[in-house]
């Protein structure tokens, strides 16, 4: 028989690793803090019945009894706070590890995913699933499950009091409460609203991917005077998650007056009862006092039943949370070598590499076919070609932003998955044509080239790439904020601060995607000047439209629509009238475009 796999909360505890003793302990510390908090309600009670027995005469009143149990009342009263506010130390300190032990398991795997899966799932799911459903757990296990367990010790412990006391008026106030309680826990249990639920945080986190693009795309929204309504994405999302929000609560809306109407109307129930049963007793007065207590304490019952039965909703909630956590830690990361093999020497080879990005599909286009070429140590290749035709794609299998679907990419004659990420990482640098800054100081943004590296050596490749310049005149110098919070640098700036972070990782390897995209003319000639000093001696694979940038390269490869068309040097390739020279003749005619 196949083991059923856990979900929720039992499915939860075995993602974060934790050890259920912590919260147990914190559950035992809460459990006493309730039993503690209700023997002041039972001695108050027992005060009363003797002062109000004793009303004609309070001579006669037992003053001994009346201190005992006040003194009780207080002392545990005070020693249930200490064990509710211990309770809550312990569920914290259990909700923090769990939280932690997670999002470290969590950031450490994304890490070793192929880039596929972020492709898979927008910035703004990613982010909701590690900041919003890892700290939902936080707030379930700090605040909810203590409560939980409060509750259920509460409500044993009134319940039982209730039945020894007088089991038949125990049985009339304890029906409703519990009719209520399985009407509103039905509605937070039931399939359909779990699935409307789910729907309603999938909802969410298509809305926040929806306007983390728009922010994103302000300058493309203001330019082109759209608005929110018109940015008809993020409009029809939020739409869509308030439908779901309004859906969620018409399913509640029955089941919710019954439920009110049951709890609030105890004290119906109860009189008549109560009544009913007084013709038949001996006893009038103690009947009564027991009435009053039942008229006193039973309408209080609503309060922690509907916090069970809301529990049943964060309970749905957590498990929807959970379910994101473990999607994005079954996805698949990149395979790695028991023992990472040492490369001879830093030829990269395409051996017959096919590419396609959705490989699971049935009828998968191939982004590349058969590509294969050689890149030698020392050497200069352009891979150029028409726009989509696979360029970028083959730069990404080297670092294996995605795995190959046929063939091998080889360095210095070892295939890279036989390669620890590390060791491919330290062998192959990237400039590409998106440089992302961290918002961090220009130094740190810099030193992400080689961790660890002294400011001396961070210095050095800034002037190496022709950065020190403009870094010099930044407010703090190298201890400038850059990136998302800090100040912003130009399209130019930003290229040499990426080829000064290649030329500090100092690999063998390097891959140069577009990087002279945003050169204007002094730009240019200085991250020229940046890369010469870069590509010194290297194994350079080189994607750049600009084709003068590549007419002295020792390699030209020219992909079309996927494939290697054309091969050769500048000169061989203009002579075979081929692709390469079409493409030559409409890059020199767009260099000399102007405006009419
Ligand atoms: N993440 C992706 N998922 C699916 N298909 C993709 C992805 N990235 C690129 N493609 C497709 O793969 C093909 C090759 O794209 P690629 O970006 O490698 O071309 P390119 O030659 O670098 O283009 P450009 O010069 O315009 O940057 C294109 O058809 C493109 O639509």
């Amino acid at each position: 028989m196949t083991k059923k796999a856990k979900t929720g909360l039992a499915r939860l505890w075995e993602i974060s690793g934790a050890t259920p003793w912590p919260l147990a302990a914190a559950g035992m510390v809460s459990a006493c803090a309730t039993l503690l908090l209700f023997v002041p309600y039972y001695c108050v009670y027992s005060i009363l019945v003797e002062i109000v027995s004793k009303a004609g005469d309070l001579s006669r009143a037992d003053f001994g009894y009346i201190f005992k149990y006040a003194w009780l009342a207080l002392g545990a009263a005070g020693a249930g706070l200490a064990a509710m506010y211990a309770g809550s130390v312990l569920c914290h300190r259990a909700a923090f590890k769990v939280l932690y032990d997670l999002k470290i398991k969590l950031a450490g795997h994304l890490a070793r995913l192929p880039l596929g899966v972020f492709a898979d799932h927008p910035s703004g799911a990613i982010k909701k699933t590690i900041e919003y459903n890892v700290e939902q757990l936080e707030g379930f296990i700090a605040h909810q499950l203590p409560d939980l367990i409060g509750t259920l010790v509460s409500l044993a412990i009134i319940f039982a009091y209730m039945l020894v006391l007088d089991w038949r008026l125990g049985l009339v106030s304890l029906v409703p409460i519990l009719v209520a309680f399985v009407l509103q826990w039905r509605v937070f249990t039931n399939p359909d609203t779990g699935k409307l639920m789910q729907q309603k945080q999938a909802g969410l986190a298509a809305m926040n991917a929806a306007a983390v693009e728009y922010v994103r795309g302000m300058p493309v929204i203001k330019a082109f005077g759209q608005t929110v309504k018109s940015f008809g994405i993020l409009h029809a999302r939020i739409t869509g998650y308030r439908n779901l929000a309004l859906a969620i609560t018409q399913t509640y809306k029955t089941h919710n007056i019954l439920y009110h109407t049951l709890l609030s109307g105890i004290l119906v129930f109860l009189a008549p009862a109560g009544i009913f049963l007084l013709k038949g007793t001996a006893d009038h007065t103690a009947f009564a006092f027991t009435l009053l207590f039942f008229l006193i304490l039973a309408p209080g019952v609503s309060a922690p039943v509907t916090k069970l039965a809301f529990l049943g909703a964060g309970v749905k909630m957590i498990a929807v949370g959970v379910k994101n956590i473990d999607e994005l830690l079954q996805a698949e990361p990149i395979s790695q070598p028991a023992v990472s093999q040492s490369c001879r020497g830093c030829d990269v080879a395409f051996r017959n590499v096919s590419f396609s990005y959705n490989q699971g599909a049935a009828a998968a286009t191939m982004a590349l076919k058969h590509i294969d070429f050689t890149a030698r140590q020392g050497t200069v290749t352009a891979l150029v070609g028409p726009s989509g035709s696979g360029k970028s794609t083959v730069a990404h299998l080297l670092p294996r932003f995605w795995d190959v679907t046929a063939g091998a990419v080889e360095i210095g004659g070892v295939n890279i998955k036989d390669m620890l990420t590390e060791d491919l990482m330290n062998t192959v640098s990237f400039v590409f044509q998106d440089v992302f800054l961290f918002d961090d100081t220009v130094f740190e943004n810099i030193r992400i080239g080689k961790p660890g590296a002294g400011a001396a050596q961070v210095r050095a490749a800034a002037q190496a790439a022709q950065c020190h310049e403009f870094i010099a005149r930044l407010p703090q110098g190298y201890d400038t904020k850059i990136g998302g919070g800090g100040l912003a640098l130009s399209g130019g700036e930003m290229q040499r601060i990426a080829i000064a972070r290649a030329i500090l990782r100092d690999a063998p390897v390097i891959v140069l995607d577009e990087a002279t995209s945003f050169a204007d003319p002094e730009n240019e000639v200085k991250i020229q000047k940046a890369l010469t000093e870069l590509l010194q001696g290297k194994t350079v694979i080189i994607i750049a439209h600009r084709l003068h940038t590549v007419q002295h390269a020792d390699q030209i490869c020219v992909l079309d629509q996927g494939r290697i068309v054309e091969q050769g040097k500048h000169g061989e390739l203009l002579a075979r009238q081929g692709v390469y020279s079409r493409l030559w003749r409409a890059y020199l005619d767009a260099d000399q475009w102007v405006l009419a």
